[in-house]
């Protein structure tokens, strides 16, 4: 087994990682155009670590202008194997009060107008969402947050909307119908691209709010949510180093199939594939495409 590399990508109000050990901010090219930002590289404890603030430094970039597949590419160039989200999101359910974590396992994407594949016209591949989170993964942040004492919530459906807007009453009501426990905008196509690229992927789900259902609670209000946000920032950055002080140095193959997600995923014929897209998954898939036949 090759060793762990931690990946982490900070959502809302978390665009940098403080506690890394000899790190540097650097840029990563990806053939797959602009990342939201340089990565902050560094270790914890001997485990090599890279950041990157999903909206970039000082929230450049909206839900749907993240180029999410450079985003990974690059995670991928810089050796993750395992790839921990911070995302800010809405409640839908009442346990899940503002301030909690919530370590889903599961997303519904509703997202519309983003690049959802590393694949396409010339090299189609096809992988399993069933399991879309890495259970080792999540197994070790539930470990953290309890070493850490922190309020935190396992399992849970994860609703990806387009936005920027929030949600209206009948669309949180519906979503709560659904069964869903959190409402965010970003963690699809996220985890489905981590997946594509054979990277472990959990989310912890920071609550900042109870979206616009409940009756007890105004509408969402973006001033409330940094606040929550600021709050609970530092508990995050807590959070995330337990994690990366106490995760396997080796990295743990993945009981959901991550990291070996492509193995027979492609579908269109050596002969057939477009050379071009070939070379642009160098990193993504070159694990199996590159492999000598
Ligand atoms: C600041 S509220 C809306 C914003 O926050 C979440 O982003 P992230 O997952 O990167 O923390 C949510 O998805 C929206 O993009
Ligand atoms: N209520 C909400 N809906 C969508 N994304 C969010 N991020 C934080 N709160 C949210």
């Amino acid at each position: 087994m090759a060793d762990a590399v931690l990946g982490i990508i900070g959502g809302s109000g978390i665009y940098d990682l403080p506690g890394l050990e000899n790190s540097e901010w650097i840029s990563v090219e990806s053939p797959w155009g602009e990342p939201s930002d340089q990565v902050r590289v560094g270790s914890i404890e001997g485990l090599k670590i890279v950041f990157l603030p999903r909206h970039g430094r000082g929230h450049v970039y909206s839900p749907t202008t993240i180029n999410y597949r450079a985003n990974i590419d690059v995670m991928k160039r810089c050796g993750v194997t395992d790839l921990l989200s911070v995302s800010a999101c809405g409640s839908l359910k009442e346990e899940h009060a503002p301030g909690t974590f919530v370590l889903v396992d599961q997303f519904i994407d509703r997202t519309i107008a983003r690049e959802k594949s590393f694949f396409g016209t010339g090299c189609v591949a096809h992988v399993s969402m069933a399991t879309p989170v890495s259970p080792k993964l999540v197994e070790a942040v539930a470990a953290a947050a309890e070493a850490e004492d922190l309020a935190y919530s396992k399992g849970g459906t994860y609703l990806a909307m387009e936005g920027p807007q929030f949600s209206s009453l009948a669309e949180s009501h519906l979503y709560r119908t659904w069964g869903c426990d959190v409402i965010g905008m970003t963690n699809m196509p996220e985890a489905k691209l981590a997946r594509e690229a054979e990277i472990c992927y959990a989310t912890i789900a920071m609550v900042t709010d109870y979206d616009s259902w409940h009756p007890d609670h105004g509408e969402v209000d973006i001033q409330a949510i940094i606040k929550v946000l600021h709050d609970n920032a530092e508990n995050a950055q807590r959070l995330v180093a337990r994690v990366a002080r106490d995760l396997p140095r080796q990295h743990q193959s993945c009981p959901a199939g991550s990291d070996t997600a492509l193995e027979f995923a492609f579908m269109t014929a050596p002969e057939k594939r477009d050379p071009a897209l070939v070379a642009k998954l160098d990193a993504v898939a070159g694990r199996v495409l590159n492999r000598p036949s």
